[in-house]
């Protein structure tokens, strides 16, 4: 059924095509394939058929056409030999009854001449009757011995003599002649041709008296021929013993008397009595069939000849007929070959056109079929492969013979044959076409993602007789899909689940935690100071340091909570399974001091805290964004407490949010309010003696905050760049304030400004630094910028770059909170700093903290080897002053001294009443 189908349906071509590529070949034995133009041998083997048949037509015709022609000539021959019997009979008949009429005469006359002389009239009169008794002589006469004659039948008598002829002459002398026959003759008195007859007269004893004679002329003989009939081409001849024309019809006058020996018809009677021939007759040139007799004992020969021509007339008429026949047989089947012929042209044509067509489409839809990477195939409906092409073969592992006529079952595993086996018969039941997507295993034991398409395959009476299907292996586009989805879903740098995958985690949460009241938990974890870190170390170094933290905290987790990144040095985390808040603190604290491990990053070991704040669902928020904002403000109050530590969200902690929030607002109109104002913190030489420097600090007069901290302000200025226009006032007024205490008489000293890595980083400010000065009129040498390690390590090259410009201004530079940082000592050497500032958590412990006065001492030692200044600050009381001067502190600024205090109180510090502390020995 399907075969049929296969090789009727409209979509033959193609499935043949392809069925013809891998399975048998529908049926090779095409007709008309052997050539392509001219004529085939098959062709060839049909004409020559046809040609024998009409070349056996015309054997047969032939053949019987000759045996005509023998029955023809075999009938002329009977017939002039009947002919030549009959005019023998009748010439002999002729003869006899003259010789008779001579016989009677020869014996009246001797005895009439024996009695005496003889009445003439008597003897004319009895030769007149005798001669009525033989028409066939013209006269009947008697001569003399002289050879006069003297008796006529006709009752005249003639002068001539006949002396001379040669048949007197024989009757004179041969007594014994009997009846003689003259040669043809010219009769002398009748003046036409004749033969004569003659008896001699003789006495008793035996003399010659002379002769009777009857002359039968050839007219006579002629006419008598005439009844004959041997058609208009016929001849009736008569000749003597000689050959000699007697008489002849039709006539030949100018022949009679003539011999025709040594002519073709004189040849074929020599020596013969009888018989018959063919010949030409050389006296009219008629070609004849000839019968003759020699007459026995007579000197005669008769002749009878049938013209060939009218003799074969019916053969001719014959031979025309079929001669026709045959043309017009071959004619026609001439005709009908060359229309058969063209027509079979025209059929190989058109049919090597649709075999080259088929074969063509065939070809092109199986290299089509093949060329493609999908996979193709046509089942019946017993579920049998009936073609596949290269693709699924290949997918399969097996040659595609093999898997033709197979099912599913012996191709696939069970397994996957049975889902096959399924998708087939959904589509067998439905007719319409399905749409599956299957995992299978390839030949090489790879899994591969196949896309299907199958629809059912219909015959013409519209019933479903197989299916055909096409396959895409998409694994790769699987695969990328995934890739993307991966990309999508998670943060490139650690790989980690980003906000968006954790969004559809916890939704997926909520989902499964629906009736169960198992809580959830999100923790949002922050590195502390880890800006720090990438200011100093770089972005490499800070990318390395997540990515190690990443690790750390994943093996913290359980598989089942999700840790995210969720943007810089924030990691979200969802706890799902967890008991309770105790539970979640505790998990929380695993992870705190997992970060307080050190790290180790390509040489440098970082230590690092990390503060976490923890909302919980669904009491702190039922959504991601609630529970972030919620746990964010949690981390900020972690932060606020020091840092290092976990806090569950309260409701409170929203306000501290809200509270950064407001303050970052007040702080962007804190400049053109002029809320912003400088204190002025002394520095000192250790030993006591005038400030030799003031450090800027900047002060916040919030309307209603009153006084706000640096510690609050300045990280919100930096992380919204409103530390640029700040800073820049910060600078101008520092210097302009250095510039009126001068002018108000004040001793020079330096001012010290601190520079954020925000301004640092900012391109023009050299330029800036320049145009303060040259604005304010402070010579460089007094303004002293305080930086910080972190500025240093962010960019190394063009920190030593900006640093040479500004130090070729003039100015001064100290690095600020020395030891806090992580660069490494070495680094000192290539900036062109003046002073170091260790900063005041090493100092305020340094008393009690070993580890802290060694620190503080190798800050002195390294300042002293490259020959910088070193400044402690947070110096609060005299311990830690003597502690400094004992090793060689060169400055100090602190509470002990003063803490930082409004412009219009510097001018104290000055005043010899109110003299800084000095070391006590
Ligand atoms: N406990 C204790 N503290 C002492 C003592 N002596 C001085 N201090 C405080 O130590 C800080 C010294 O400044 P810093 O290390 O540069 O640290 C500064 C500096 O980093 C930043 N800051 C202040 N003003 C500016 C500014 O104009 N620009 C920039 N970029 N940062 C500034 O804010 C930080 C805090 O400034 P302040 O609150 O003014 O705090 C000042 C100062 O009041 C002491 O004996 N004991």
């Amino acid at each position: 059924m399907l075969a049929r189908f296969f090789s009727d349906s409209p979509i033959h071509p193609c499935l043949a095509g392809l069925g013809g590529c891998h399975a048998p070949e529908p049926n090779a034995e095409t007709p008309f394939l052997t050539k392509q133009n001219g004529i085939s041998s098959r062709q060839f083997v049909y004409v020559v058929i046809a040609l024998l048949a009409l070349a056996g037509f015309c054997a047969l015709l032939g053949l019987e056409l000759n045996h005509s022609y023998d029955t023809e000539m075999a009938f002329a021959r009977r017939n002039v030999e009947n002919l030549a019997d009959s005019l023998e009979g009748r010439t002999r008949g002729a003869v006899e009854k003259i010789d008779l009429v001579l016989l009677e005469v020869q014996y009246s006359m001797q005895q009439r001449l024996a009695k005496g002389p003889v009445s003439p009239q008597a003897v004319n009169a009895e030769l007149a009757r005798l001669l009525s008794r033989i028409p066939e002589s013209q006269s009947l006469r008697v001569a003399d011995a002289t050879g006069t004659f003297r008796y006529d039948a006709s009752g005249k008598i003639s002068s001539q003599s006949i002396g001379d002829r040669a048949y007197f002459q024989r009757n004179k002398n041969d007594p014994k002649a009997g009846l003689v026959f003259s040669e043809p003759i010219f009769a002398r008195i009748t003046q036409n041709w004749v033969i004569t007859l003659s008896r001699s007269l003789r006495d008793k004893d035996g003399r010659f008296l002379g002769l009777v004679q009857a002359a039968v002329n050839a007219d006579s003989l002629q006419q008598h021929f005439q009844t004959l009939n041997v058609g208009e081409g016929g001849v009736v001849a008569l000749y003597d013993a000689e050959l000699r024309l007697i008489a002849r019809t039709p006539p030949l006058p100018n022949r009679l008397g003539k011999s025709i020996l040594n002519t073709e018809i004189s040849d074929n009677i020599r020596s013969r009595e009888k018989g018959a021939f063919e010949a030409l007759s050389h006296q009219d040139g008629i070609r004849r069939v000839f019968g003759f007799r020699r007459l026995e004992n007579l000197p005669f020969v008769v002749f009878v000849g049938l013209s060939r021509d009218e003799v074969l007339s019916e053969w001719y008429r014959k031979l025309t007929y079929y001669g026709a026949t045959a043309v017009v047989l071959a004619l026609a089947l001439l005709g009908l070959i060359l229309v058969w012929q063209r027509s079979y042209v025209r059929a190989v044509s058109m049919a090597h056109t649709m075999t080259n067509a088929y074969d063509e489409s065939s070809s092109r839809i199986r290299a089509l079929l093949d060329s493609i990477p999908d996979l193709a195939w046509i089942k019946d409906n017993a579920f049998r492969f009936h073609a596949v092409n290269e693709a699924y073969a290949r997918m399969c592992g097996k040659p595609a013979e093999e898997i033709i006529g197979k099912t599913v079952f012996q191709v696939w595993p069970e397994a996957l044959a049975r889902t096959f086996q399924n998708h087939d018969e959904a589509v067998l039941a439905s007719g319409k076409p399905g749409h599956f997507e299957v995992l299978v295993t390839n030949g090489e034991g790879q899994p591969r993602t196949l896309d299907y398409i199958r629809v059912p395959v219909h015959n013409e009476e519209g019933e479903v007789v197989g299916m055909a299907g096409i396959a895409r292996d998409i694994t790769e586009r699987k695969e990328a899909e995934a890739r993307i989805r991966h990309l999508a879903e998670h943060d490139a740098l650690t790989d980690l689940p980003n906000r968006s995958l954790l969004s559809s985690r916890m939704a997926d949460a909520i989902n499964r935690s629906v009736g169960s009241q198992a809580p959830m938990a999100l923790l949002l974890l922050d590195l502390d100071h880890f800006k720090n870190i990438n200011d100093s170390l770089g972005h490499e170094v800070g990318d390395k340091l997540l990515q190690l933290a990443t690790e750390r905290l994943r093996h913290t987790l359980d598989a089942a909570d999700t840790l995210s990144r969720s943007g810089g040095d924030e990691f979200a985390i969802l706890l799902t399974e967890c008991s309770g808040a105790p539970m979640i603190g505790r998990i929380a604290q695993r992870l705190l001091e997992t970060m307080a491990q050190p790290f180790n990053v390509d040489g440098h070991e970082l230590v690092l805290s990390a503060s976490v704040g923890i909302s919980m669902y669904p009491h702190d928020g039922t959504d991601l964004g609630a529970l972030l904002k919620n746990a964010d403000a949690a981390m900020y109050s972690a932060k606020a407490a020091g840092r290092n530590t976990y806090q569950f969200f309260t409701p409170e902690m929203n306000a501290r949010v809200f509270e950064r929030l407001s303050l970052e607002n007040s702080l962007r109109k804190a400049l053109p309010r002029q809320e912003l104002m400088l204190y002025y913190q002394p520095q000192y030489r250790v030993g006591g003696g005038d400030p030799i420097g003031f450090e800027a600090l900047l002060r916040w007069r919030h309307p209603e905050l009153g006084l706000v901290p640096p510690a609050r302000f300045i990280p919100i200025a930096e992380e919204t760049n409103l530390i640029l226009p700040i800073g820049e006032w910060v600078l101008a007024e520092a210097c302009r304030q250095q510039m009126a205490w001068q002018r108000a008489g004040q001793p020079a000293t330096t001012v010290a400004v601190n520079l954020s890595p925000v301004q640092f980083r900012q391109r023009n400010l050299v330029s800036l630094v320049q145009r303060v000065l040259a604005e304010t009129g402070l010579p460089a040498a007094q303004l002293e910028l305080e930086i910080t390690e972190s500025l240093l390590m962010d960019d190394t090259e063009r920190a030593v770059e900006v640093l040479h410009e500004l130090k070729s201004l003039g100015i001064r530079l100290s690095l600020d909170d020395f030891g806090t940082g992580y660069s490494s000592l070495s680094y000192l050497k290539r900036f062109p700093l003046d002073k170091i500032k260790i900063d005041q958590s090493f100092v305020r412990d340094m008393i009690k903290d070993s580890g802290d006065a060694a620190i503080i001492q190798a800050i002195i030692a390294i300042a002293a080897k490259l020959e910088l200044g070193v400044i402690a600050e947070g110096v609060e009381n005299q311990s830690q002053l003597d502690y400094l001067a004992l090793h060689q502190c060169g400055e100090v600024q602190g509470y002990l001294f003063s803490p930082p205090v409004p412009a219009a109180e510097v001018c104290r510090f000055f005043n010899s009443a109110t003299r800084a502390p000095a070391p006590m020995a």
